[in-house]
């Protein structure tokens, strides 16, 4: 049986380092086919609790890039396209009127484009990818996901996709692994998909700026976040307020799956009988930390690449070394000062 791992198993262990300071390193990020460049190679993830323009105007400013959630009209969609004052993805899912989107999204002048669909090795995805590359051109970025195997990115980019994207079941509000048994933790599923030769995003269950660096040092060129910037001001969402035990008001937003029973309530009218939900809503703090937020993933980038003695994200890749960690090694890893000592 085939041992696999995620972030909170592993340390990267640190290496000799050349560089005199955090400040010289370079967090950039290419992509392998040339036609994404990020300074801060970080996306915000297609959902509906998480990127509409304002999370993408927000994270753009930073660096990064905003990956719109498709889950409107197509007309909203080209609105919420044209607020977008930085370079955005736009998403699109696989049934035939999605080409209508992606058009229409063109003609607006979308050229990065999403496929997101749960389970991306599959036969609907590659005819969809198809249909893309012969709409849009060879020069539009084509990113398709999701997938957690070597298979499964091999399929993608036999089919004409420049990113994928990785992650199945991973997600903080993602239910998948639970309800049908499948996933592969996610860095053996980044390392995996890496061996393909394109560039990869890893998608789901990044927490910290560290399982960022873990992350990338496995292969990712890219991560999407989620969960990381919740209920901060960027997001899409009203601000709710509710009084605790104690009478004090505790102001929140919802973060959902977006294959939640909540999702399908709001878009289809509720899940359809031959489907059961895959994803939770939940309630998370409001905050209004997005600047420190992603500060602190700059910060973590550039103290990481040092930690590995790289330059640059592909140094770190080609450098790492890891060890797994026992039980009493990811408690070291915590901040225990105040442990008892029996
Ligand atoms: N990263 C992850 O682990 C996961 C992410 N999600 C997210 O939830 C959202 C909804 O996803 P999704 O349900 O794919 O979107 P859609 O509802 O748009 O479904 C995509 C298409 O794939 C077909 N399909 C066949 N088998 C599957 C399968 N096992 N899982 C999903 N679709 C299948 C669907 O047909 P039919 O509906 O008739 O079956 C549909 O035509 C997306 O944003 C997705 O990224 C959802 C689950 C897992
Ligand atoms: N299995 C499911 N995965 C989902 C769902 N909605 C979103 N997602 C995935 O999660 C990540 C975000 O993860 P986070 O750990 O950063 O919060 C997102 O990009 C999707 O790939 C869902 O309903 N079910």
């Amino acid at each position: 049986m085939t041992r696999a791992i995620t972030f909170d198993d592993v340390l990267l262990v640190p290496s000799y380092n050349h560089y005199a300071s955090r400040r010289v390193v370079d967090i950039s990020s290419q992509d392998h086919m040339g036609k994404l460049s990020l300074d801060l190679p970080v996306m915000t993830a297609n959902m509906d609790t998480i990127t509409e323009d304002k999370m993408a105007n927000f994270i753009g400013s930073k660096g990064g890039i905003g990956v719109l959630h498709r889950f409107m009209d197509i007309d909203q969609n080209v609105a919420m396209f044209k607020r977008c004052k930085t370079k955005t993805f736009v998403s699109i899912g696989c049934n035939s009127q999605e080409l209508e989107r992606a058009k229409a999204l063109a003609e607006a002048g979308a050229g990065y484009f999403c496929i997101d669909v749960a389970h991306a090795h599959a036969k609907y995805v590659g005819q969809t990818l198809k249909d893309l590359r012969d709409l849009l051109g060879k020069d539009a970025c084509i990113m398709a996901g999701n997938v957690a195997t070597y298979a499964g990115a091999d399929y993608l980019a036999s089919c004409g996709a420049d990113v994928i994207k990785v992650g199945i079941g991973g997600g903080s509000v993602c239910t998948t692994r639970i309800k049908t048994g499948f996933g592969v933790p996610n860095l053996t599923a980044i390392a995996e998909c890496a061996r393909v030769g394109r560039s990869v995003v890893a998608d789901g269950g990044i927490k910290a700026a560290g399982d960022i660096v873990k992350a990338l040092a496995f292969g990712a060129d890219f991560v999407m976040i989620g969960s990381m910037l919740s209920g901060t001001r960027p997001t899409p969402g009203a601000v709710l307020t509710r009084d605790l035990e104690d009478g004090s008001p505790y102001r929140y937003k919802t973060y959902r799956g977006m294959a939640s029973r909540e999702v399908a309530e709001d878009y289809h009218g509720g899940v359809a009988e031959w489907k059961t939900a895959e994803g939770v809503a939940t309630e998370v703090p409001y905050r209004e930390t997005e600047e420190e937020i992603i500060a602190d993933i700059i910060g973590g980038l550039r103290s990481g690449l040092t930690y590995g003695g790289a330059a640059t994200i592909r140094e770190l890749q080609r450098k790492l070394n890891y060890v797994e960690v026992s039980p009493a090694g990811r408690l070291e890893s915590l901040p225990h000062k105040l442990m008892q000592h029996s």
